[in-house]
């Protein structure tokens, strides 16, 4: 495996991601990782990702410099690489000359990272403000931009390699092969890793995490909490309870038809509470997003523990969590990556727990999920379901939640949906639903006058949800679906189509 030490980068997952793609397996710690636990985990080889802080500030992250010690290869990245120079005793400047974007590369020696790439330059992409100046003792300079004179650096008798560009965004062209040299000449990793290996891993970590206790499951009838469900009756059976929580906040007969489906597809112990009167409850007033979600992480909490109390000997809690939910809900590490939103089941989690989580799917995409989902035989319409936030249309209704305006957004989001799989858009989205706008607008209709609501409809394509475009949703389909949303929904007079894409904006509005 490889350890990927995490100083803070917006690329630090894109780097695991390809390291997995290259069917090796890694994990991201936080620079405060011990040497023991390090040296428990015995990676093949350590990534050090990039990071905004500079070296040479007083308080910018540091790793424990024994890891030099420890005789495994190692990659430095932009701020990673900075890190091990600095530590080794070369020099780290701001020197004048930042370069944010495309620079031509041009490589010294097809060696090292750079085997089999022969042409001699290439090109790479770069964010960096800070500069190696003097390198330390047994370092050669592999590779060179017009501002940068030490853009890769390497020490091939102790296998330290470090580059100033990004070779794991796709912009540096040539930055797989690099990777992929790293992986295989320089660390020996083998191509090992798969779905398969992964799913074998993932059930032998769950027996030895829970034991002999019992486990309670929430299951959202998504794919992620599907996915977890399968691999935790794999390791522990009927000492899995599932629960499905109706929260009030789910779209158009979508609890009737779970209950059906979840029972159909998984043979596995559920549970179904209908806790929408406590949601209702708690959300009553609430219009700021970041309260309304921590609202909800709470009120499912305490559904979640009075089910424990009803089964013997439950201590584990167990989540369908994502890599980017995590990313995106937690400050990573105390340190530099800054909190977009509260995921209701990470950031939304009331710090005082009784239970302990079991969450065999954080390091995961989505996709990754989805490719784990069909290894283990869950059914298609399960794996191909578009995502459904826990929060639900609670953070699709801008402004205060309550039924009337719940039964408004249902009615829209249902037209809506209808009409995308008739177009057979779907599948082809990320996701696709209505919003809710706490605002109202004039119009006329039946030559009356009215003042009603506005529906936005938000449809955009992605690979991971870390970064999504608005889809190109063919015209005719839009003039469909705002028709049929005016006509058929009552308290509705005009639709309108979000175009924006992430960042800057994000997928949901709240
Ligand atoms: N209605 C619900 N009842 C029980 N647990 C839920 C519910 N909604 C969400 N959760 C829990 O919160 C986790 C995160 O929700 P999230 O929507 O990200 O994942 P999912 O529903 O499993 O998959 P998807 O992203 O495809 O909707 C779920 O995996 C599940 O454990
Ligand atoms: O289970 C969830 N609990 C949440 O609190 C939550 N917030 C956002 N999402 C989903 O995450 C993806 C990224 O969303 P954003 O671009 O809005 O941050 C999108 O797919 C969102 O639907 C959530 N899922
Ligand atoms: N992307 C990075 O890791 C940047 C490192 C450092 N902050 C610099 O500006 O050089
Ligand atoms: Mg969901």
């Amino acid at each position: 495996m490889i350890l990927i030490i995490d100083f803070g980068s917006q690329f630090n997952q894109l780097i695991g991601r390809r390291v997995r793609e290259h069917k090796v397996y890694c994990q991201i710690a936080g620079p405060d990782i011990s040497l023991e636990q390090i040296k428990e985990m015995n990676p093949e080889g350590i990534i050090l990702s990039g990071g905004p802080s500079s070296i040479y500030e007083k308080n910018s992250p540091k790793a424990d410099i024994k890891i030099l010690k420890l005789k495994i290869p190692i990659l430095g990245i932009c701020y990673g690489m900075q890190f091990m120079v600095h530590a080794l005793g070369g020099r780290v400047a701001g020197t004048g000359r930042r370069e944010y974007g495309f620079a031509e590369l041009a490589v010294k020696e097809p060696d090292g990272l750079f085997k089999g790439i022969e042409k001699q330059t290439t090109q790479c992409w770069m964010s960096h403000g800070d500069s190696v100046e003097v390198l330390p003792k047994g370092f050669k300079a592999t590779a060179s931009t017009e501002n940068t004179e030490f853009a890769a650096i390497a020490n091939p008798a102790k296998n330290y390699y470090g580059v100033q560009f990004h070779p794991e965004v796709e912009h540096t062209p040539k930055g797989k092969i690099m990777l992929k040299n790293f992986l295989f000449n320089i660390c020996k990793c083998k191509p090992s890793w798969t779905m398969q290996s992964f799913a074998q891993d993932a059930v032998d970590k769950i027996k030895n995490q829970v034991g002999d206790n019992q486990v309670i499951l929430g299951l959202s009838g998504g794919v992620d909490s599907s996915v977890a469900a399968m691999l935790i009756y794999k390791a522990i059976g009927r000492k899995l309870t599932c629960i499905f929580v109706d929260n009030g906040l789910l779209r158009q007969d979508e609890a009737k038809q779970l209950k059906i489906r979840l029972k159909q597809h998984l043979d596995i112990n559920i549970r179904f509470v209908n806790a929408s009167r406590d949601f209702l409850k708690a959300l009553d007033k609430v219009t700021d997003p970041e309260k309304k979600r921590k609202i909800i992480g709470r009120v499912f909490m305490d559904v979640f523990e009075a089910e424990a109390k009803k089964i013997k000997d439950v201590q584990f809690l167990a989540q369908g969590t994502l890599y980017p939910d995590i990313i995106e809900s937690v400050s990573a590490f105390g340190g530099p990556t800054a909190v977009i939103k509260s995921h209701h089941n990470v950031g939304g989690l009331p710090k005082k727990m009784k239970l302990k989580l079991v969450e065999p799917l954080k390091y995961l995409f989505k996709d990754e999920v989805r490719l784990l989902g069909k290894e283990l035989g869950l059914d298609e319409d399960l794996v191909w379901r578009q995502p459904f936030p826990g929060p639900g249309l609670a953070i699709r209704i801008l402004g205060e939640v309550n039924s009337q305006r719940l039964k408004i957004l249902r009615q829209a989001d249902a037209v809506l949906l209808e009409e995308i799989r008739e177009a057979g858009y779907y599948r082809k989205l990320w996701q696709s639903f209505a919003v809710l706008l706490p605002l109202k607008s004039v119009g006329v209709m039946g030559d009356q006058r009215t003042y009603e609501n506005i529906i936005s409809i938000r449809a955009v394509t992605s690979k991971d949800a870390m970064t999504a475009d608005w889809a190109k949703l063919p015209h005719k389909l839009l003039g469909n679906i705002s028709n049929r949303i005016i006509n058929e929904v009552k308290g509705v007079n005009r639709v309108v189509y979000d175009i924006s894409s992430k960042p800057p904006a994000t997928i949901e509005w709240e």
